[in-house]
């Protein structure tokens, strides 16, 4: 479903997409449209291909070797598939954050810095590192252990301090596949308090398997579910796309309903 409003703003587009592992068909004719400055949730069980088509908005799945789709993703209206596209490019403006928090062997500072330098950043390195680390909410933390390795730091400190590398290049979308995973409570309410400041300047989108966090931090909410095949595999699909409130309060589809509920999953 693709409502209206969804569709005028949309940054990220997918059209009619499907995506291959070998010859194993993964997720199957995923049309949505994700708008701009707004948290867009991906729920739905196990294997349903949600890290597989949010991995397709930046070009992710190409370093999967056998990793193939049909169909379009757009970025703001361009085929982000198209020949010549450079995937590096797109993914300074489409950054992301994995489940396992994964900051570089290297000190808090240069967590930052040296990515900004590889993307050819010239201005003055002590402001970005700082107001990165302050956008993500970490830098009263770190200001004083700035030299200090960034994988010394706590698991939800260091997906903050992932989350300052990624917002230091400026992008202008983040995907976030099950960002609180691997943190402990309090981290993870840290890292949902963070989501809603970001989401002014930023257009999210988040794998969660958190059907609270989903409702807590999204305002869209697409279910994705999966449908055996006759050779004995699964096929994931998007059952539903809606406002979060519909899907938690009234979706369309009896399948959603029992999610949300959880009474399957
Ligand atoms: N690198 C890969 N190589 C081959 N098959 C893969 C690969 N990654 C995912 N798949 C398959 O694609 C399907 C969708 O997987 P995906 O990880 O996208 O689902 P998911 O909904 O994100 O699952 P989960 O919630 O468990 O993370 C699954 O059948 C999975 O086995």
């Amino acid at each position: 479903m693709l409502a209206t409003d969804i569709e005028t703003q949309a940054v990220l587009r997918t059209k009619n997409l499907h995506v291959y592992y070998g010859s194993n068909l993964a997720v199957r004719d995923v049309s949505l449209d994700i708008p701009e400055k707004q948290v867009v949730a991906f729920i739905g069980p196990s294997g349903c291909g949600k890290s597989t088509v949010l991995r397709c908005f930046n070009r992710m799945n190409d370093l999967i070797k056998s990793a193939r789709i049909e169909g379009k993703v757009t970025y703001r209206g361009k085929d982000i598939y198209a020949t010549g596209l450079d995937p590096v490019g797109l993914r300074s403006r489409i950054g992301m954050v994995f489940q396992k928090p994964n900051p570089f062997p290297k000190s808090i500072y240069e967590n930052i810095a040296f990515g900004a330098r590889l993307n050819g950043y010239k201005g003055n390195m002590d402001e970005l590192v700082e107001s990165s680390l302050k956008r993500a909410v970490i830098w009263d933390d770190v200001k004083d252990k700035l030299q200090q390795n960034g994988q010394a730091l706590s698991g939800g400190q260091q997906q903050r301090l992932c989350i300052a590398r990624a917002i230091s290049i400026q992008p202008e979308v983040l995907l976030m596949d099950e960002p609180c995973a691997a943190l402990d409570p309090i981290s993870t309410l840290k890292i949902e308090e963070l989501m809603h400041d970001l989401k002014k300047q930023y257009t999210i989108v988040i794998v969660t398997h958190n059907m609270q966090q989903a409702s807590r931090v999204s305002d869209y909410t697409a279910f994705y579910n999966a449908e055996p095949t006759p050779k004995g595999g699964k096929v994931g699909y998007l059952v539903e796309y809606d406002r979060t409130e519909k899907i938690f309060q009234d979706p369309a589809q009896e399948a959603t309903r029992d999610y949300v509920a959880g009474r399957f999953g």
